[in-house]
């Protein structure tokens, strides 16, 4: 597994040296060398900031987030969703985005307290939002979430949702509910999106996912009885797909092509690839 090259640090003195992202809703300020910028430069811009976060440290400089109110026009630059940067960026600056994506969410959505209404303070030295009122903390929010490749012997059950690009099939996602086990879920969703049983669930490695909070955990199961009935709405086609001849898969980065790229490595005795971080 590749570790991270940029290091949570939120300790890191204030100073007005190192670089900056700017973020909206998903969306990242781009500049001509990408979403990377001296911090000055961005603070000069006069960008209506909501909040500020120190995000650690990248390739050895302080890296901040600038939470903006609204996605204002800069001179020079454009915005860009984290999808896009994703297919764009390599897998450091994917992960620092994807972190980034994640707490500037959490900090949008916390600057006032879910029970009584407060303006909340950043407890100092921790990435939580408190309320005095309350004496409640607010750490950032992650869903989970099962994502699980079904297999049948040479066979993989693939999937599309109407929001995939043109002709890409994926494994089965869905996120947990309260009081479920990531197990109980996977039969679940399996069931409610395909209509199939499973069993012998394996469960494999997960992933952080920014779109917009979750913990993916990834699974291997195996086919147990069925017929595939799509869900309205949420699953366009799904399919038996032999993996000697596999659909176009989603992005390197996601762990959806991981578990479809390890089953056929073990069932086909290639080399394994290599978990995305
Ligand atoms: N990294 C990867 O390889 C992949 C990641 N994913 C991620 O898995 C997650 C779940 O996948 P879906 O099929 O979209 O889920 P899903 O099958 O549970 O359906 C999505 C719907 O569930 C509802 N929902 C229930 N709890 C929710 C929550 N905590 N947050 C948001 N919506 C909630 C909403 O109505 C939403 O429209 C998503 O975050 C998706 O981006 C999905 C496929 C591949
Ligand atoms: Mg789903
Ligand atoms: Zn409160």
């Amino acid at each position: 597994m590749m570790s991270p090259h940029w290091n949570l640090a939120m300790n890191i003195e204030p100073s007005s040296e190192g670089l900056a992202l700017a973020h909206c809703r998903q969306h990242f300020l781009l500049g001509p060398r990408g979403p990377l910028f001296p911090y000055r430069l961005l603070q000069a811009q006069g960008l209506p900031v909501l909040v500020e976060h120190m995000l650690g440290s990248f390739d050895g400089g302080p890296v901040r987030l600038l939470e903006l109110e609204s996605p204002v026009e800069v001179e020079g630059c454009s915005w860009r969703t984290l999808r896009q940067l994703m297919l764009e960026s390599d897998a450091k600056t994917f992960q620092l985005l994807g972190y980034a994506t994640q707490i500037g969410t959490w900090a949008r959505q916390h600057r006032f307290c879910g029970s009584c209404g407060a303006p909340m303070m950043l407890l100092p030295g921790e990435r939580a939002m408190h309320c005095a009122q309350c004496e409640e903390q607010y750490y950032p929010r992650l869903s989970p979430s099962m994502i699980v490749l079904v297999t049948r012997d040479d066979e993989v059950l693939l999937a599309r949702s109407p929001r995939f690009a043109a002709g890409v099939y994926s494994t089965l996602a869905g996120f947990v509910e309260p009081g479920e086990s990531v197990e109980q879920c996977v039969m679940r969703e399996v069931r409610e999106e395909v209509g199939v049983e499973v069993r012998h669930l394996r469960y494999i490695a997960s992933q952080s996912w920014p779109f917009p909070h979750s913990l993916m955990l990834g699974f291997h199961a195996e086919y147990a009885g069925g017929e595939i009935v799509l869900q309205p709405e949420e699953i366009e086609d799904a399919r038996w797909f032999s993996l000697a001849d596999l659909p176009p898969l989603p992005s390197k980065y996601s762990i959806a092509r991981y578990l479809i790229e390890l089953y056929r490595a073990r069932r086909l005795g290639f080399e394994e690839p290599l978990l995305p971080s």
